[in-house]
């Protein structure tokens, strides 16, 4: 008798450039050693230059894929990525709170490194209001922090309060990114455990633009190491050292925002 593979789901946007989205889920849950399913949530003609052009899907359709994968497959934690819009968001809440889908992580992805949007303006309320009270992890990003926030971002005891803010909005554990602070030396992240603890995970910055997909990279990492049973202190931690081995081991891929390697090991890894 084989023991049950440890399964887990994405629901997110494609990118056909192979970098971020639902590719570079798969790519690490693929590396973390889980089975990754998907649901299809919006299609996007993408590469390492810039965001051409996307579409939601169809409402039914992403019902449809729902129900196919929890009909069949038994997922032990999920992950949101790019929702697009109002509806699409209302779709993905819906069917969260229909089917047991294990612990929820939230990338609330909202702008893609060339400044296309991929969530629309009115969205960002749904995404508030509807979408976080579910989080188990949220993971967004130092804009999409001040977006869901209202606060303005520009130093660390600034992130500590908007993750504070964030918990108040219902989510359980918070991680906001520190990627974007780009005149830092090191890329800090902030977490906020619901026990109340805090920390900080850093890296040294690194200086490069084959960035594309960091943070799908690190929110798939975690919810692949929730799947197998960590804690999500310990998520988060082997999350951040995966993502810097994947930056710090970079690929030639593209003329713009490179991907990462999703391929590299990093010292200690048990897998
Ligand atoms: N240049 C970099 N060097 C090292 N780590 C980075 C760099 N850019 C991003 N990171 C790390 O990658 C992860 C994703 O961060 P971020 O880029 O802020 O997210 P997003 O891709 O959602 O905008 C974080 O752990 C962040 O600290
Ligand atoms: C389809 C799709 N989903 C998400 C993103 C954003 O990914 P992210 O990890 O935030 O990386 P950047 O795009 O910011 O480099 C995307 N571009 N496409």
């Amino acid at each position: 008798m084989v023991n049950e593979t440890v399964q887990t789901l994405t629901i997110a946007g494609t990118d056909s450039g192979g970098g971020a989205g639902v590719m570079a889920d798969i790519k690490t849950m693929q590396m973390r050693h889980v089975f990754s399913a998907a649901v299809i949530v919006a299609v996007t003609a993408q590469n390492t230059i810039g965001v051409q052009d996307f579409m939601p899907i169809p409402k039914k359709l992403i019902d449809e894929q729902f129900a196919s994968v929890a009909d069949d497959l038994k997922i032990r934690a999920c992950k949101t990525g790019m929702l697009a819009d109002v509806a699409t968001v209302e779709a993905v809440v819906e069917n969260l709170k229909k089917y047991d889908l294990g612990t929820l992580t939230v990338d609330p992805v909202m702008v893609a490194k060339g400044g296309a949007h991929l969530l629309s303006e009115d969205a960002i309320k749904t995404v508030r209001e509807q979408l976080l009270p579910l989080a188990d992890i949220l993971t967004p990003n130092l804009p999409e922090a001040e977006e869901l926030t209202g606060l303005k971002i520009a130093n660390k005891d600034q992130m500590i309060d908007a993750a504070k803010k964030l918990q108040d909005l219902g989510v359980k554990n918070v991680l906001i990114k520190g990627g974007h602070q780009t005149e830092s030396k090191e890329s800090a992240d902030f977490i906020l455990l619901e026990s109340g603890k805090s920390f900080w995970v850093s890296s040294p910055r690194i200086d490069t633009v084959r960035t594309h997909g960091t943070g799908d990279t690190l929110s798939s990492c975690i919810t692949a190491e929730i799947a197998k049973g960590a804690d999500v202190e310990t998520a988060i931690r082997i999350g951040k050292k995966y993502v810097q081995a994947t930056i710090a081991n970079g690929i030639q891929v593209g003329h713009g925002h490179g991907p990462l390697n999703h391929w590299a090991t990093f010292e200690g890894d048990g897998e």
